[in-house]
């Protein structure tokens, strides 16, 4: 990351007729970044994404890409690729011309064009598949031909909306793989949008996590699991048991954890399941479900001030449903949180 503003939002402000979607965005991506964005259904992740591309025209704010104002830059001429969930590969042309479509229309033919094609498919692992049409490829490979068709146009950004979203689960760890080679060997700045906070952990330098039109919080993929500054992030980055801090006591949705702790100074603090001591401890709670989850045993437990969830290690002997457990929840694997 060497220019931290390679790309910058300043306070954009995006909407649809009367319906602001994004509020006051502000957004500085360096060079060769790879950025996730990241939040539930309508958020205003792709809203953003069409904004940068061009396809959206922002209703305040500014858009700059490396030294330049961009907001009012026709999209074809901003030198940002996009790729979407659906690939929109044409099924009719062959794999060779579908990637060579756009250097086509920029004038780009004999030789050169060859060269360009055959570099784009090669860098994403489909040298040999240059004669086969879209339906004769599987999801993976077609996604990684709508890859190289954007590539081989050497964008200043590209960016990726639910890029692996339509892929199963095996396909989907190949192609976070394969997004990372490419990135680290042309070095191209990338944004992506993800609803899965796996997917963003696993693959960005920086994740930004959007609620309601604005962003919540911004940072590299540890701060986000490790440091979430409120709720809505701790929820979103798996820790499921969150509670507010007030009048120095813990508070959960249907009333105080009898906590003997002195707490800090924090708006809330989230627990992890794993992190919650199951077998001895001040707290006391019922199971009231168990799964079985490969290594390890997940507990929905029924206090006094609410469920917890908790996870235990699979070795060990299991608690059954409507036993009581004497658990603990340490301060000290606690998250605390800036906000509630
Ligand atoms: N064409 C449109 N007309 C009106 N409102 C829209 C339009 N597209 C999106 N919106 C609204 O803008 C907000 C942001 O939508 P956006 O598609 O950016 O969310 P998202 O985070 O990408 O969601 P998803 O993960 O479901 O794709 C939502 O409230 C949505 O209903």
């Amino acid at each position: 990351m060497s220019d931290p503003a390679y790309l910058s939002l300043e306070k954009l402000r995006l909407s649809y007729g009367d319906t602001v979607a994004v509020e006051g965005l502000d957004l500085a991506i360096g060079k060769g970044e790879l950025v996730a964005l990241l939040g539930p259904s309508g958020c205003g992740k792709t809203t953003t994404m069409r904004a940068i591309a061009g396809l959206l025209s922002p209703i305040g704010g500014t858009i700059r890409l490396d030294g330049a104002d961009i907001t009012r830059v026709a999209a074809n001429k901003r030198q940002i690729g996009l790729v979407f969930q659906s690939y929109a590969l044409f099924p009719h042309l062959t794999v060779f011309d579908n990637v060579a479509f756009g250097l086509k229309l920029k004038g780009i033919t004999g030789n050169a064009l060859r060269e360009k094609v055959e570099a784009g498919l090669k860098s994403v692992g489909l040298a040999n598949y240059a004669a086969r049409k879209p339906p004769e490829l599987s999801g993976g490979q077609q996604q990684r031909v709508a890859l190289a068709r954007s590539m081989v146009m050497e964008p200043k950004v590209l960016l990726l909306d639910e890029p692996l979203s339509n892929l199963d689960a095996r396909l989907r760890l190949d192609m976070r793989t394969e997004l990372q080679r490419v990135q680290a060997e042309t070095g191209v700045t990338m944004i992506f949008v993800t609803h899965d906070q796996a997917e963003a952990l696993a693959l960005a330098d920086r994740i930004v996590v959007m609620r309601d039109g604005r962003i919540e919080q911004i940072g590299t993929p540890e701060d986000i699991y490790n440091r979430p500054v409120s709720r809505f992030v701790a929820d979103f980055v798996g820790f499921e048991n969150v509670y507010a801090v007030r009048d120095g006591a813990l508070h959960a949705e249907k009333g105080r954890v009898p906590f003997t702790g002195t707490l800090p100074p924090v708006a809330g603090l989230a627990f992890r399941p794993r992190h919650v001591e199951l077998g001895a401890g001040p707290l006391s709670g019922i199971v009231r479900g168990v799964s079985f989850a490969g290594g390890t045993r997940e507990y929905v437990l029924e206090a006094a001030f609410g469920m917890v969830k908790a996870e235990a290690d699979a070795a060990l002997p299991a608690w059954s449903l409507g036993e009581a457990i004497a658990f603990d929840l340490p301060l000290a694997h606690a998250a605390p949180l800036e906000r509630d």
